[in-house]
């Protein structure tokens, strides 16, 4: 410690939050020291006070009493106090500040500030530290961004979408795969992609209001994204501020028709401006030359002024093939202009399809096929196209298959609507439960017969969907139209069938599906009456808390109830895979919609065979819809893509044989037979034309080895350890719970007040994916969960570990010599939508110089020299700091200059990276444009623009101390 004077500047060692203190008296051992930011006076004795004194070296800033900051460029010492001399920042004025004058507020905050002023810290803060700054690097530059952190399983379909459309600037296309194939999973995957790489940071969801509760929790069960859910009743709170209720948050759902219905709300979504729009059940939005529905306008309007646009239907064709164009229309009005042309084009894929399917083949391409290759070639002048053909027929089967696939993979981009239209199969994904189909024919009550007589007399001759679809709901017809006296449960032989079912499968979960809102209120209170059964019922008259309470009580496994029962409205987006037996109460008119029904059940996640029961009326329009949907189209046992079509090409003749409400097997048998000759026809027009394309594009050929990769994520034991020591130093408390499970708390220790995600209740993780799947309670800790991000950002940004003063004992090196590291950070600040961190993530460089200022960093690595490092306490730790500060202090000068020329090569890289990627992907689509418009002008420029101003941001890139360790090398 050196000798105290009056007017000298020292801060505590331990109390370093008073700021700098002054020495206003000295008796005999005794000093007085005044800490004017806090108005705290302290007494100390001299030889043992927790002291450190602060001095500047020449190339510090140091700022003054007054506020103006001196660049030091020479330290003088009169009586005892320094006097700094050098220049004004402010003025540029030559200028001297005495000790005395030091602004007292000043925070030492930078790593050798901490250093000299005593704030040493722990080694083993220092190392989390630099364990932060690498794994953070590591994850920013990680091509599965976004990908790896949900708590979904890997499924190489979804992952091939998610990581194609997320990974595009504002994306804009149709998820249709089939019913329960995970296209909210998908559409979830995108947007957390296009989130945690900073594409995107406002979402709106729109759908269906049934369904937003299960979005809701979907997104942050899954994604841990925290979406707000804005009915009318939010909105209006903001109507008497004025305020834009849609600018008040990131992430929004709303129901659809909250802006189908009212203009001002249509108005304000339309003025907040969105990333990305996304729209569920999106084959309500119907279009047709002749009218237009109000939900297709509102999207239309959005479409119009958001970048990314995200529309998921699985039944794209159920309003008619002029609505599916329409919505196309939402996502590219340039490409889709015209319909005719639409459908001309579609009928134009032939010869492309047969050469991509005999490419997807393992059969050798013949001199013709290799000859059509060629003239493609010829007409797409795609990059390495030509190339790629002549490796397609190569022994080695991987370089072939390689070659195939991106030919493959061009044709997709250059033909159709490849690059806009996403959609699995079951038949493509493989690997779902089987569908057993149970009809049972029952006697059509009199009563019922004559309600429906009495009906058909109403409606003489009239054979559209609406007067024949009541004949299926014949309660309807019975209650509604003739009796109000006995109710319709009361002869309704389904009702005995039914009880007979549940008793048969007393362990089972019965969904049942019914056409009316009323026939299921009235079955529920028919079970209750009859049989004592209790079911939740879920209908459009209910609000949406109480049918999210039926659901979850439907589901509770433990303590729920055995039936739900459901109006059609329950056959949309709902998730009922865990029950395995479905009742169809009544059958729909359309196959889209039995479909939808079925869907409930056989999606992704069923364990059993699902169990379809169709208790359906014996000579009545029933039974001939029935038999016309299972023996011609096969609608039951599979999904059936084409039966849409089929069913409105037959739909009058259709119609015709329901309204007799007989079953009459001489007029049913021929219109069977062309269903299933043209289901037959539709199926191999669809295998042999521009089906097989989208099928490849959807399904992808990168899938499975996304999945490996992120498997490997899940393996890497990097992330466990670290977390687990950040836990640790910060103080959380960890209980090891067994099978994959950590339970942790906050505990009164904590370092800081709140630890990222970690409310008081504290939580139960896992770092495998398995058990965060198969338990609700369980959080799935992965790269991209916000608590990481969250830890990176608290170590990152605090100045916890940014020094750190070490013991090294090595005989080999001579007792008393001493080594500096310090870990610098190259950064730039560009906006986050530019992805700097693709190219140039803030990366950490460790420079380890000897007293003769060698670096020895390549020859001896931060984990190799910290295993024979020893602590030291504290005061030892400032003594040896103290004593060497000229010496750190030139050295961390000339390790700046390393580090520059560091950050030099760094930006130079970045920026061929950036030429690289960018430059492939403009030079790529630039190619396409001129055969596919589909390629939005918007994608392309907004390519360049990003390419232009990341050479500008990269090159800013500035270099911070990030930490700095004293290595004193000791033989005790
Ligand atoms: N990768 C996955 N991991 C775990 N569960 C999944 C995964 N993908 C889908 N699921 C589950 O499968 C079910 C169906 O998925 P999802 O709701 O996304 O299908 P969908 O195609 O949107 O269905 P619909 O056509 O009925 O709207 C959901 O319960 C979902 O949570």
């Amino acid at each position: 410690m050196s000798d105290f004077a009056l007017g000298q500047r020292w801060i505590s060692d331990s109390e370093s939050d008073l700021g700098l203190g002054t020495i206003v008296a000295i008796n005999g051992r005794r000093i007085s020291m005044l800490f004017p930011a806090t108005g705290d006076q302290r007494e100390y004795v001299a030889g043992s006070a927790p002291l450190t004194r602060v001095s500047f070296n020449p190339g510090d800033s140091v700022e003054s009493a007054e506020g103006w900051t001196l660049n030091v460029h020479q330290v003088m010492a009169e009586d005892g106090l320094n006097i700094y001399i050098g220049e004004r920042s402010d003025n540029g004025e030559k200028a001297q500040l005495l000790e005395t004058r030091i602004n007292h507020h000043i925070k030492f905050n930078k790593p050798q500030d901490r250093l000299f002023t005593a704030q040493i810290d722990r080694n083993d803060w220092y190392t989390l530290r630099y364990d932060a700054r690498c794994m953070q690097h590591k994850y920013q530059t990680h091509p599965l961004v976004g990908l790896a952190g949900a708590r979904t399983a890997l499924i190489p379909h979804q992952l091939h979408i998610a990581k194609e459309a997320g990974s595009r600037v504002a994306p804009r296309i149709l998820l249709s795969d089939e019913v329960g194939l995970g296209k909210t999973i998908e559409a979830g995957m995108i947007i957390h992609q296009q989130l945690l790489t900073g594409r995107a940071s406002r979402v709106l969801i729109l759908l269906p209001e049934s369904l937003q509760y299960q979005w809701l929790v979907e997104m942050l069960r899954r994604f841990n994204l925290k979406f707000a859910i804005f009915d009318e009743e939010r909105c209006g709170e903001y109507d008497e501020s004025e305020e834009n209720p849609f600018e008040t948050e990131q992430l929004i759902i709303a129901p659809l028709t909250i802006l189908s219905e009212s203009d001002k709300r249509l108005e304000q979504a339309c003025q907040a401006s969105w990333d990305l729009v996304v729209v569920d059940e999106a084959h309500h939005l119907d279009w047709s030359e002749e009218a237009v529905s109000p939900q297709y306008s509102a999207v239309e309007k959005l479409a119009k002024i958001c970048a990314g646009l995200l529309l998921l239907t699985a039944t794209p064709d159920q309003l008619g093939h002029q609505s599916h164009f329409a919505r196309l229309r939402l996502l590219d009005p340039e490409r889709f202009y015209d319909y005719a042309t639409f459908v001309k084009e579609e009928a134009g894929y032939k010869a492309v399809a047969d050469l991509a399917k005999l490419l997807n083949s393992d059969e050798k391409i013949d001199a013709d096929g290799l000859e059509k290759l060629k003239s493609l070639g010829e007409q797409e002048q795609g990059e390495g196209f030509e190339a790629s053909v002549l490796s397609i027929n190569d022994a080695d089967k991987t370089v072939a298959q390689q070659a195939r696939h991106k030919i493959i993979r061009s044709l997709i981009d250059r033909h159709g609507t490849g690059r806009v239209l996403f959609r699995n199969t079951r038949a493509s994904v493989k690997g779902f439960p089987k569908r057993c189909v149970l009809p049972t024919e029952l006697e059509l009550p009199s009563e019922y017969r004559a309600a429906a007589d009495w009906w058909l007399k109403r409606h003489p001759e009239d054979y559209s969907a609406k007067a024949v679809a009541p004949l299926l709901t014949p309660e309807f017809l019975y209650q509604n139209a003739i009796s109000g006296d006995i109710e319709w449960w009361r002869i309704d032989p389904r009702i005995d069938w039914l009880a007979e079912l549940i008793k048969e499968n007393k362990q089972d979960k019965f969904l049942i599906i019914c056409a009316r809102a009323s026939t299921a209120l009235t079955l529920e209170q028919a079970v209750r009456v009859k049989f004592g059964l209790n079911a939740a019922v879920f209908h459009e008259g209910m609000t949406i808390v109480e049918r999210d309470r039926a659901a979850a009580w439907f589901a509770d496994q433990d303590e729920g109830c055995q039936l739900l029962i459901c109006s059609e409205i329950g056959s949309e987006g709902r998730n009922f895979q865990f029950a395995r037996q479905l009742v169809l109460f009544d059958i729909p008119l359309n196959p889209d919609l039995l479909e939808q029904r079925i869907g409930r059940l056989d999606r992704i996640g069923q364990r059993n065979d699902i169990q379809i029961n169709i208790p359906y009326f014996a000579d009545s329009a029933a039974e001939t819809l029935f038999n016309w949907q299972h023996k011609g189209i096969n609608a039951y046992a599979e999904t059936c893509p084409a039966g849409v079509k089929v069913f409105e090409q037959q739909n009058d003749a259709l119609l015709t044989a329901l309204a007799s409400n007989q079953f009459d097997e001489t007029q049913i048998k021929p219109l069977i037979e062309r269903a299933k000759a043209e289901i037959e026809q539709i199926n191999l027009q669809l295998e042999e034309g521009r089906d097989i394309l989208l099928e490849l594009n959807s399904k992808g050929f990168d899938g499975e080895r996304i999945a490996e990769d992120i498997e490997a994520m899940d393996d890497d034991t990097q992330l466990v350890a670290f977390m687990l020591q950040t836990f640790d130093v910060y103080g959380v408390s960890q209980d090891d719970k067994g099978e994959q499970c950590i339970a942790i708390n906050p505990t009164e220790h904590m370092l800081e007040p709140h630890f990222p995600e970690l409310g008081d209740e504290g939580m139960t993780i896992s770092f495998d994916r398995e058990t965060a799947l198969s338990r609700e309670d369980v959080r799935f800790i992965s790269w991209d969960h916000p608590m990481v991000q969250g830890c990176f950002e608290m170590i990152n940004a605090g100045e916890m570990g940014n020094n750190a003063v070490s013991i090294l004992n090595n005989k080999a090196l001579p007792e008393g010599t001493y080594l500096v590291e310090l870990i610098f950070v190259v950064e730039t600040s560009a906006p986050k939508q530019l992805q700097p961190g693709r190219f140039l993530p803030p990366t950490p460089v460790r420079i380890l110089l000897d007293k003769a200022g060698n670096d020895l960093a390549a020859k001896v690595t931060f984990d190799g020299l910290n295993k024979q490092l020893k602590p030291v306490n504290k005061q030892v730790a400032s003594q040896l700091a103290t004593a060497l500060q000229p010496q750190i202090h030139e050295l961390i000068g000339q390790a700046e200059t390393k580090a520059n020329v560091e950050r030099d090569n760094l930006i130079a890289q970045s920026i061929a990276k950036v030429d690289e990627e960018l430059g492939d992907e403009i030079e790529r689509l630039t190619a396409l444009k001129a055969v596919n418009p589909s390629i939005r002008p918007i994608e392309l420029e907004s390519l360049i623009q990003q390419k232009t101003a990341l050479h500008e941001h990269l090159k800013q890139a500035r270099v911070k101390l990030d930490a700095v360790r004293l290595i004193v090398v000791s033989h005790n």
